[in-house]
């Protein structure tokens, strides 16, 4: 069975073909048959295209930026084309799988996408407003270039819904619950891969830990895993709340907007904008949304770009002791995702303020592209493991179990 994946973000389009074996597992993610990865950030009106096999053979391109969809079908096109060629038509593939970011109170779990599915999606439009209109764009590409194949959405709200009401609700007026504003989360798709990986990997039923997983990407979220369940995490409503991230703010007190709507005529739209795409490690260095530029700034003395680096770690911190306070305690820290995979100096510059619980890595471990280790030192009181996150694979288990 042949399932396609398709992840969207903001700036950039994933997207896998899976040959599912008999089985499928969650704790061993198997290599895709081919892999293509779209990016528009780096040249203006330009779309770079990379396609990756399982055999080896590897493609590259540039195109001009049209429109998501077009982009979709070129980057789709190399499926059944070209020396990246994995099928010989379209319809070999029998399934296909999408990350959707926000699923409401309707969507606790994934589903086979109707016309009453894209409805909802795109309602929720306004809560995910970076995310969830790309992914009904995914969609509707499917739609127009593979036509009658099951499509399946997996909501990254779904491993949240097992928050505890004292957690979900805010202390609003009471009638903001019956109107769905509630904490909702984000990155679950991750998050649960990311337990269940750990407890894999530490051979540890997963029942029996407690776990903080970070996902810090270009969005950035903690989750708190209690009996394999959410119990907290940072995100709420909006994927906008909680840890500082590359773009957008995390928690401000709400009392700002009140108080830039008075000021001067702020629009809804100009709040919006300034929260979710100019706040930040962008907003505060003023260099970029990005770790790895943030690095290099502060190389160079940039004090600003220290600034915000010393932000998103006094805000990890932060937050690491709320979920640890909810937990009542820690087996496991997990990183994960783009800075958490990749940057030794965030995960040291976090850990050491746990010193206090027993909490030590090994800084060699820590240092060498540590993907899916413990890097804990042995006497360590908490295991901390590094994992690669792997969202698509864990799509394309969903959308298997959908299609049986
Ligand atoms: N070697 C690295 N060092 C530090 N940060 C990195 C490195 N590689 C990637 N990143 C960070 O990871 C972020 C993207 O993470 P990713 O999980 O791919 O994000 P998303 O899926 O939200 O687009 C980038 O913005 C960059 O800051
Ligand atoms: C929900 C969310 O923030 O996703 P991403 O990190 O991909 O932007
Ligand atoms: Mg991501």
């Amino acid at each position: 069975m042949k399932i396609l994946v398709l992840n969207a973000g903001s700036s950039s389009q994933k997207s896998c073909l899976y040959e599912m074996p008999e089985e499928a597992i969650v704790e061993e993610a198997i290599a895709p048959l081919w892999e293509a990865k779209v990016d528009w950030t780096h040249h203006e009106g330009m779309a770079e295209i990379e396609v990756k096999t399982s055999t080896g053979q590897k493609l590259q391109e540039e195109i001009p930026a049209k429109s998501r969809g077009e982009i979709i079908a070129h980057m789709l096109d190399t499926l059944w084309n070209g020396s990246t060629q994995v099928i010989s038509k379209p319809s070999e593939i029998d399934g296909v799988g999408h990350r959707v970011v926000h699923g409401g109170e309707d969507y606790r779990e994934s589903v086979v996408i109707t016309e009453d599915v894209k409805d909802a999606i795109a309602r929720l439009a306004n809560l995910a407003p970076v995310h969830n209109p790309v992914n009904l764009e995914g969609i509707q590409a499917i739609d127009d270039y593979l036509g009658q194949v099951k499509q399946v959405a997996v909501f990254d709200t779904a491993f949240h819904s097992s928050l505890p009401d004292a957690a979900a609700i805010y202390p609003g007026p009471y009638d903001w619950v019956e109107k769905g504003i509630r904490r909702y989360g984000f990155h679950g798709i991750s998050h649960q891969y990311c337990a269940q990986r750990a407890a894999h990997l530490l051979n540890k039923d997963l029942e029996s830990l407690r776990l903080i997983t970070c996902h810090l990407g270009n969005g950035c979220s903690l989750a708190a895993i209690k009996n394999g369940r959410s119990i907290e995490t940072t995100m709420g409503f909006t994927p906008l709340d909680g840890l500082m991230m590359g773009t957008r703010s995390g928690s401000v007190d709400p009392g700002i907007l009140i108080y830039l709507l008075q000021q001067s005529d702020d629009s809804a739209q100009n709040l919006d904008n300034l929260l979710n795409r100019a706040s930040g490690l962008l907003g505060i260095s003023g260099v970029s949304g990005d770790m790895r530029q943030i690095q290099k700034a502060i190389a160079q003395g940039n004090p600003r770009a220290q600034l915000a680096w010393d932000i998103y770690i006094h805000r990890l911190r932060y937050y690491i002791g709320a979920m640890l306070a909810i937990l009542q305690g820690l087996d496991v820290l997990v990183f994960t995702a783009g800075v958490g995979e990749n940057a030794p100096d965030i995960r040291a510059a976090t850990c050491e303020a746990f010193g206090f619980l027993g909490l030590h890595i090994d800084p060699e471990k820590n240092q060498h592209k540590p993907i899916d280790i413990d890097i804990a030192t042995p006497d360590s009181k908490v295991r901390v493991l590094v994992i690669h996150t792997q969202e698509d694979w864990a799509i394309a288990q969903e959308c298997w179990r959908h299609l049986q």
